[in-house]
Formats: structure tokens, sequence, C-alpha cells
């Protein structure tokens, strides 16, 4: 089968070329090598399926950028139709579902950024709720991450269900906070990871299956969000015509439809599995930068002494720092776009599906074939980023002191299907750690600043933070 496909690595039975991947944590290594020896375009096997992996910045837009339709879809996953019982939500659908609902989406998160701020405003009490917690502790080992994850949570429901998680609902954050440390987990355990790559091989292994473990861990996370809906529905005034949430603006555009006798496009199981996609697409990502952001600064003391020079020049004092005060601070939008080339957290992206036949890098290549378009190995390469593994904002500052735009920084991916959530995710990162470094002089809290190693493929989380904060204005 290998000659139908552009040349890559030679194969094994069953787990194709996934040991490479797997022994060198959290992946990025065997990828690099690939692209190294075979070009920018290669056929990389999981298991027994081969994909095309595109993996230079040159190559993707010629690809998924100017090509964006034949690159739309994403390569079907029979295990996520078995727990959303059937093909729903946004991540993994394809077609008119997925280009209607993904319109929908951006449009209303993009409404929220309009008049009245909605966006930033709601970030901005969040920013002010990690202040009330990190100030309880000032001048003692406290845990960063923590704050930050309740911080992004409350952001996220927020913009889906309008409320955010306070002294009466904590308890209903900490059990999603265990379901999806749970989620975290499932794909570290060896069985999954095989089943994950060569299903026929893992079933075999002895243990709970990957439909089993995903069924788990979804069922209660559906019950969370079918019960905000509920509500929701039970208080809409649907004469409304400002939406303060993204589900409220969902159930106006339902009956809106279903009046005119449409009652398959918005569903209620659509409503589901889009918060669900919503939501656990915008949590653990959000968090996990803003904690990189935070280790990377932290073992970077000169990075760090830089932030607070040019956060002393341009704001000044301990008032809000805030999304009109983004352009004057250069050094700190490089230390965000520096930090997340580093964290790189998606060593391996999903596969799309190319939707009619085609040809990459002159080889023909059928419809239905996974193409993978690799950031990871962009976000490394050395020919634009030299001495990569290094942490280098200056990188992304220009010889006028300016930021620098890199199209190779992809964090978001690109195409049809990149991020989403960009746009909130980018206000999220700047509002927290610009406001964080104004507000506290952070120092690590043992004499090692946090652990930089990277954890496994699917889960590429710092390790814990524990820092002493002091008031840098007083
Ligand atoms: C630092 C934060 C984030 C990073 C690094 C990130 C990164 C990504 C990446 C790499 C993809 C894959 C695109 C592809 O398949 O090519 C993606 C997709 C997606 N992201 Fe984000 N994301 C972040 C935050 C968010 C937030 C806050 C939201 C919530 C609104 C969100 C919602 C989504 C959704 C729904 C998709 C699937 C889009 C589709 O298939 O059409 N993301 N993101």
């Amino acid at each position: 089968k290998r000659r139908n496909y552009p040349a890559g690595p030679i194969p094994l039975p069953f787990i194709g070329n996934m040991l490479p991947v797997i022994k060198e944590k959290p992946g990025y290594e065997a990828f690099r090598k690939w692209t190294k020896e075979f070009g920018d375009v290669y056929t990389f096997w999981m298991g027994s399926k081969p994909y095309i992996v595109v993996s230079s910045y040159k190559r993707m837009k010629e690809t998924f950028i100017l090509d964006g339709d034949t690159y739309a879809d994403k390569i079907h996953q029979p295990f996520d139709e078995q727990f959303r019982g059937g093909s729903y939500g946004v991540v993994d659908t394809n077609g008119h579902l997925w280009s209607t609902h993904r319109r929908f989406a951006l449009t209303t998160l993009r409404d929220f950024g309009f008049g009245k701020d909605l966006m930033q405003e709601k970030i901005l009490i969040e920013v002010e709720e990690t202040f009330k917690k990190f100030d309880e502790k000032l001048g003692v080992e406290q845990e960063i991450p923590g704050v930050f994850y309740n911080a992004s949570a409350n952001v996220i429901n927020q913009l889906i269900f309008g409320y955010r998680f306070d002294k009466s609902t904590i308890d209903e954050l900490a059990k999603l906070k265990a379901l999806m440390e749970f989620q975290e987990t499932i794909f570290t355990t060896f069985k999954i990871y095989v089943e994950f790559f060569a299903p026929a091989l893992g079933k075999l292994l002895p243990g709970k299956s990957l439909d089993e473990q995903l069924a788990e861990f979804t069922v209660d996370f559906y019950k969370f969000f079918d019960k905000q809906i509920e509500d929701h529905r039970s208080k809409i005034d649907f004469d409304s015509e400002e939406s303060l949430d993204y589900a409220e603006a969902y159930l106006k555009e339902q009956k809106k439809r279903e009046a005119e006798g449409d009652y398959e496009m918005f569903s209620s199981k659509q409503l589901s599995n889009m918060c669900f996609d919503l939501w656990l697409a915008g949590l653990s990502t959000t968090h996990t930068t803003l904690t990189w952001i935070t280790a990377y600064v932290l073992n970077n003391p000169e990075v760090q002494k830089k932030i607070y020079k040019e956060l002393d020049e341009v704001i000044g004092s301990d008032r809000m720092v805030v999304t009109a005060d983004k352009n004057d601070l250069p050094y700190m939008n490089a230390v965000i776009n520096e930090s997340q080339r580093c964290a790189n957290i998606v060593p391996l992206m999903n596969s799309r599906c190319t939707t009619k036949d085609t040809v990459i890098d002159g080889v023909p290549v059928k419809k239905g074939t996974g193409v993978i378009p690799q950031i990871s190995t962009v976000l490394l390469d050395d020919n634009v980023f030299p001495d990569p593994y290094s942490f280098n904002p200056d990188r992304f500052i220009d010889e006028n002191g300016k930021l620098k735009k890199v199209d190779e920084l992809v964090q978001f991916s690109v195409g049809k299907r990149q991020c989403l959530g960009e746009g909130l995710a980018r206000m999220e990162l700047f509002l927290f750690i610009s406001n964080f470094f104004n507000r506290y002089e952070v120092t690590p809290s043992s004499t090692d600043p946090p652990s930089l190693q990277k954890t496994t493929m699917f889960n590429v989380t710092p390790r814990k933070i524990d820092a002493i904060l002091r008031r840098r204005h007083t």
C-alpha cells in the first residue's frame, strides 16, 4: 500500500510508526526527524492507517489555507459518535452541520466582543477574582495553576451559560474538574494508547476499553450541560434582542428555525454537544497555556525583569491592564507568543480528511485520505526559529522594538478547522498574564524554578507551580 503514498518511515505491523513517537515524549522529535529525512510531506502510519503529514508552513499554506475546502473535513473517529450518540458538535463533525454551527458559534462569540465588550468585561471580572484569591496568601507559598483553572472555567461558563461558579456552585466546578482530570488520564494508559492507534491490537489488552472509559467520563458532563440548558429554557425571554450567553442565542435560533419547519439543524442534542465541545476545547487549552507562560517566565529571570520594565513604563500603576493596552506592550505579547511556541501543546494534530481527489507535492491523493497539519514541527522549525528549544521572546521583536508578525507561529492551527476560540483565547492570555505580572512580584517558592518537563503527547501539561507573590505597587 505504501507505493500509493508519499515516502515516509517504514511502518511496523499493527503499530505503524507509533513507537518512535511514544518513545521520546511528548512526541515532537520523531516528526522533526522525519521532516529532515523525507521532506515536508511524508506518510506516517498510525496503526494500519496511513496519514499524509504536512510539516512546513509553506506547504500548509498551499494546502490547508489556499485550498481550504479540500481539507475542511475531519477524519471519522468511531468512538466519538459512540459517546455522543451520533454525529454532533463542531470538533468532529463535517459538512453542513459543522459549517453552520462553526459560523453560529463564531458569530455569537464575536458579538460578545462588540458593543459593550461583554467578553473583556467577563474576563476582567475573573482577573479581579484571581487577585482576591492570590491576595489571601501574599508573601507565602501558594499554588498558581488552580487559581487560573477556576478563572478559565468561569470565563467559558460565563460565555456559554451566563454564570460564574461562586460559593454556592463551586462543588459543581470541582466535580467537572475531576471529570476533566479523569479524561486527561484516559490517554495516558498503555491499553488506551494502543487502542487509539491500533484498535484491533488494543482491544485484546486487559482493562476497560476506550469506549467504556469515555462513556464513564461523558455521562456526568452531559448531565451538567442538560441541566443548564433546561434552566435556560425555563427562564428565557425569547423576545429580548440581545443574548447574554451562547445557550440563550442558540435556543432563540432553535425556536426561529422550528417556526420555519427545521427541527434538525439546531436540535437539543446538538446544543449539548456544542456546549461539550466549547467547554472542553476552551478550558484545558487556555488553562494549560496560562500555566506554561508562568513556568517559562519563572525559569527566565531576565525575561521577567524585562516584563516588569515594560509594564512600569507603559502602565506605571496597579490599574487594570485592558485590551486597549495590548499594542503598547510588545514585549508582553512576545512572551506570550514564545511561551505558546515552546509549550507546543498539540504534539500530534487531529487528522483532516480530503473532501475530493487532489495532489500534494506532486503526489495524487484520493478523496477521504487523512492529512495532518503538523503544527508542532512548524513551531520548532529551526530555519525560522533558530535554536528552537530555547525560550527567547526577543525572536518576536523587530529592530524597532515592535512585535514581529511571524506566519509560522501556528499554535491555533491553520485553514478551515483552525481554532474557533482563538480570539477569546488570545484575549484571556493577554489579560490574565499582563495583569498577573503587573500586580505581583512573582518568585519561585523553592530553590528551583517550576519544572518545564513535558508529559505525554495527549497532555502536554506543565508540572505544579508554587510561587510567592508580593504586591508591586503599594
Ligand atoms: C490557548 C488556547 C487554545 C489553543 C492553543 C487552541 C488550539 C487549537 C487547535 C490547535 C485546534 C485544532 C485545529 C485543527 O484541527 O486544525 C483547535 C480547535 C478548536 N478550538 Fe481551540 N485552542 C485554544 C483555545 C480555545 C478556546 C478558548 C475555545 C473556545 C471557544 C476553543 C475552541 C476550539 C474549537 C471548537 C475547535 C474545533 C474547531 C473546528 O473543528 O472547526 N479553543 N484549537
